[in-house]
C-alpha cells in the first residue's frame, strides 16, 4: 500500500435502486468496453507486423492510450477510421519500422511497461522509458532492471533460449514471446520459479500470436513443462474485433448477486482466454446462475451469496470484485493463492482488508490471500491508493451500504473509461 491517499475528490457510490432502498434489485444490459490485455497485445502485434492490421472496437481508456502513445513515438501509425467492412469505430495500425529516439510513458500500465522494452530493442535508436512512480516499485527484474531506462536498439535482437522467474507476474513470459517471432534466432522462454499467476493471461498470448501467424510451442501442446518456443517468422496484419472486457463485467455481474438482480453482458464470447470467463462458475458457487448463449451472457442473482473457498492464483485481477461480494456472503470465504497482488496497482491485499474493515469488515489478510468473515457495513470514505479495481470494490459495496463514498473514482480509466457515468446509469438512480 505504497500510494498515499492524496486524492480528496470524493464520489457518493450510488445505492442500487436511486437510494429507494438498500435492496433495490438491478436489472440492466450493460455494454462493457474492450478489453485492456486484448487491445494491448493486439497493438503490439500490429506494430511487430509486416503489414498493416485492424483492431475493432479497441478499448480507449488511460492503459491502451498510453500504448498508442509509446508506439506512435516508435513511429507507428495508428490512424482512426471504421474498420474494412465499415462497421464500428475502429484503429489502422501501419508499421514501417520502429524507430528512436522516443520517450515512452508507461504510467502504472503493466502491460505498457512489460511488453515495450522487447519491442524498443528492435527500433532503430533510442527509447527512453519512464512512468509513475508506482511503476518504480512493480517488478520489472524479468524484462529489464528498473525504471527509468533508455534501450539503444539496433534494428534487431538475436533471441535464442532465455530463463527468467515469472511468479511474480505472468506478464514476464507475455512480453518475451510477443516480440519473440520478429528476433533473429525466434526465443525459447524457460520459466524457473513455481508457476506463474495468471496462466490464462499467457494463453491469450500464445492464441493471439498463432491469430497472426506466429508458431508457438507450449507445455499444453505436448512441449516442456515451463518451456515455450516461439519460431522467427512474419507476422501478419489481421482485422480483430476487441472483446468486452470480462474483468471489468465482472462489476456488473457482482452488482446482480448483491442486490438479487439480473445483468446481460453482450457479446461474451463462449470461446475465450480472459480469466473473467471463470466468473460463470466462481459467481454460480457464491449464488448466481447464468445463460450463456451465442450474443450474451445473462448473469442473475438469488438474493443469497454463499461464502467460498477458491485460490485464485490463475484469475488474481478477479480477487477485488470477489472479495467485495464476499463481504456480503451468508459465510467466511478465504481467498487464496494471490500473493503477488501485493505488487500490482497497489498491495490490493493490504487496501482490501484495510478499507473494507474501515466500513465495518472484519477481513484479514493471510500469507497467499484474504479470510473474510461477512459482518454488517456501514457507510464512509474508501481510498483507491490509485487502484481502478479499489474503486471497483466500493462501488460494489455501495450498491447495498448507504453513504459510500470512493476517493479518486477516475482512477478506474485505467481500464474502463466513463465509468461514473455508466455505473450511475445503469445501475443506480
Ligand atoms: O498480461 C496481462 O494482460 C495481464 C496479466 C496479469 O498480470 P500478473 O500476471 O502480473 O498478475 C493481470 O493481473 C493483469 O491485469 C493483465
Ligand atoms: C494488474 C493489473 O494491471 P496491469 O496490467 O497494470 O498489471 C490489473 O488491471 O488488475
Amino acid at each position: 500500500m505504497t500510494a498515499n491517499p492524496t486524492h480528496t475528490a470524493l464520489w457518493p457510490a450510488p445505492l442500487a435502486g436511486g437510494g429507494a432502498g438498500p435492496t433495490g434489485a438491478v436489472d440492466a444490459t450493460v455494454q462493457v468496453s474492450g478489453s485492456k490485455s486484448v487491445t494491448n497485445r493486439a497493438l503490439v502485434l500490429a506494430a511487430l507486423a509486416s503489414e498493416p492490421g485492424w483492431l475493432r472496437r479497441p478499448l480507449r481508456s488511460r492503459d491502451s492510450l498510453l500504448m498508442t502513445g509509446a508506439l506512435r513515438a516508435m513511429g507507428v501509425g495508428i490512424e482512426e477510421g471504421v474498420g474494412p467492412d465499415g462497421s464500428g469505430e475502429a484503429w489502422r495500425v501501419i508499421s514501417s519500422g520502429l524507430q528512436g529516439p522516443a520517450t515512452v510513458d508507461v504510467g502504472n500500465a503493466g502491460t505498457v511497461m512489460r511488453f515495450l522494452p522487447p519491442v524498443a530493442t528492435l527500433a532503430d535508436g533510442p527509447i527512453r522509458f519512464d512512468g509513475n512512480p508506482r511503476s518504480y516499485e512493480r517488478p520489472l527484474h524479468g524484462v529489464i532492471d528498473a525504471l527509468p531506462l533508455t534501450l539503444h536498439g539496433g534494428g534487431a535482437l538475436d533471441g535464442g533460449p532465455v530463463e527468467i522467474d515469472a511468479s511474480s507476474s505472468s506478464q514476464f513470459v507475455s512480453v518475451l514471446l510477443i516480440s519473440g517471432p520478429r528476433f533473429n534466432q525466434g526465443l525459447e522462454v524457460q520459466h524457473t520459479g513455481s508457476l506463474p499467476p495468471s496462466m490464462p493471461h499467457i494463453r491469450m498470448t500464445v492464441d493471439m500470436l498463432r491469430a497472426v501467424g506466429a508458431q508457438v510451442d507450449t507445455p499444453e501442446s505436448g512441449g516442456e513443462p515451463n518451456v515455450w518456443r516461439v519460431t522467427p517468422g512474419a507476422l501478419l496484419g489481421r482485422d480483430i474485433t476487441i472483446e468486452p472486457d470480462l474483468s471489468n463485467a465482472q462489476l456488473f455481474l457482482a452488482a446482480a448477486l448483491v442486490t438479487g438482480g439480473k445483468v446481460v453482458i453482450p457479446d461474451w464470447l463462449a470461446h475465450t482466454t480472459q480469466p473473467g470467463d471463470a466468473l460463470r462458475d466462481i459467481f454460480t458457487q457464491m449464488g448466481g446462475s447464468y445463460e450463456l448463449t451465442e450474443k450474451r451472457l445473462e448473469f442473475t442473482g438469488s438474493g443469497s451469496i454463499h461464502g467460498i473457498d477458491v485460490d485464485l492464483g490463475e484469475v488474481d485481477e478477479l480477487t477485488p470484485g470477489i472479495a467485495a461480494v464476499a463481504a456480503f456472503a451468508d459465510s467466511p470465504s478465504t481467498l487464496r493463492g494471490v500473493a503477488h497482488l501485493r505488487l500490482h496497482e497497489t498491495d490490493r491485499l493490504a487496501v482490501l482488508t484495510k478499507e473494507i474493515n474501515e466500513l465495518g469488515g472484519d477481513v484479514t489478510e493471510t500469507a497467499d490471500g484474504l479470510h473474510i468473515r461477512p459482518r454488517r457495513l456501514h457507510g464512509g470514505i474508501f481510498h483507491t491508493y490509485d487502484d481502478h479495481r479499489m474503486a471497483a470494490v466500493d462501488a460494489i459495496i455501495g450498491l447495498a451500504v448507504e453513504g459510500v463514498q470512493i476517493e479518486n473514482v477516475a482512477t478506474t480509466a485505467k481500464t474502463l473509461p466513463d465509468f461514473p457515468e455508466l455505473w450511475a446509469e445503469r445501475l443506480g438512480a
